[in-house]
């Protein structure tokens, strides 16, 4: 699968979301982080404002529910028109129906884990999702450093996802700039999250532009 760039509005002007939306044509998805002052200890925005966005913006969304109860409201993100709608492991009570519910409003379904939960025991839920997104820094705020510990788990990740047939998706969110994608890309990531590097660079298209370069180069 192609490398694929998902900027994360959490780190564009909260005031001028439609504009912050169309400065990034070039990016594959817009990644919409959804905080609720309970999983992690910031609140950002949810379905009113996802609902609008979808409305200005043609580019997919990618919506990651760092939200204390997933298993109420994801399925209402994907009825939104998300297209992509992640949970947490560390979160979901029943993520099987959770996640059953996410594609049956014709999302895609994802499971997010955070940088110290291990990837071996989400296995049997592989069929049922399309993407795996691991946090390269602890959730809530954008601009950390990422976290070199998780690159091992990005090759085990990979390598499951293989010995699964290879359709599901490897994301990684968090601290990935252009001295840090390579790396990811190289352990088997193919969706890259980025905030501050392409929201905070003075040329957001160029920036994206570089980071899928990098991605793709560090492939080989
Ligand atoms: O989910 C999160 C933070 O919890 C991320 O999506 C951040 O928004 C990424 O920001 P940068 O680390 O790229 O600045």
């Amino acid at each position: 699968m192609a490398v694929q760039i998902s900027p994360s509005i959490l780190a564009a002007d909260f005031a001028r979301l439609a504009d912050e939306a169309a400065a990034v044509p070039n990016a594959d998805w817009l990644h919409v982080d959804v905080m609720d002052y309970h999983f992690v200890p910031n609140l950002t925005l949810g379905l009113p404002v996802v609902e609008a966005l979808r409305k200005a913006t043609s580019t997919p969304l990618d919506c990651h529910l760092m939200i204390a109860d997933p298993d109420r409201w994801a399925p209402q993100y994907a009825e939104a028109g998300a297209g992509s709608v992640t949970i947490h492991a560390e979160a979901a009570k029943a993520p099987v129906r959770t996640l059953r519910e996410i594609r049956a409003q014709g999302a895609r379904a994802g499971l997010a884990l955070n940088p110290a939960t291990p990837v071996e025991p989400y296995e049997d839920l592989l069929p049922e999702i399309d993407m795996l997104l691991l946090m390269t820094v602890e959730p809530g705020f954008g601009g950390q450093k990422f976290l070199d510990l998780v690159l091992p788990k990005i090759r085990r990740a990979r390598e499951l996802v293989s010995r699964h047939g290879g359709r599901i998706w490897v994301q990684v969110d968090g601290g990935v700039d252009a001295g840090t994608i390579g790396r990811c890309a190289e352990a088997g990531a193919d969706v890259f999250v980025a905030g501050s590097a392409v929201y905070g660079a003075s040329d957001p298209v160029a920036a994206v532009d570089e980071l899928r370069a990098a991605a793709t180069r560090a492939r080989g």
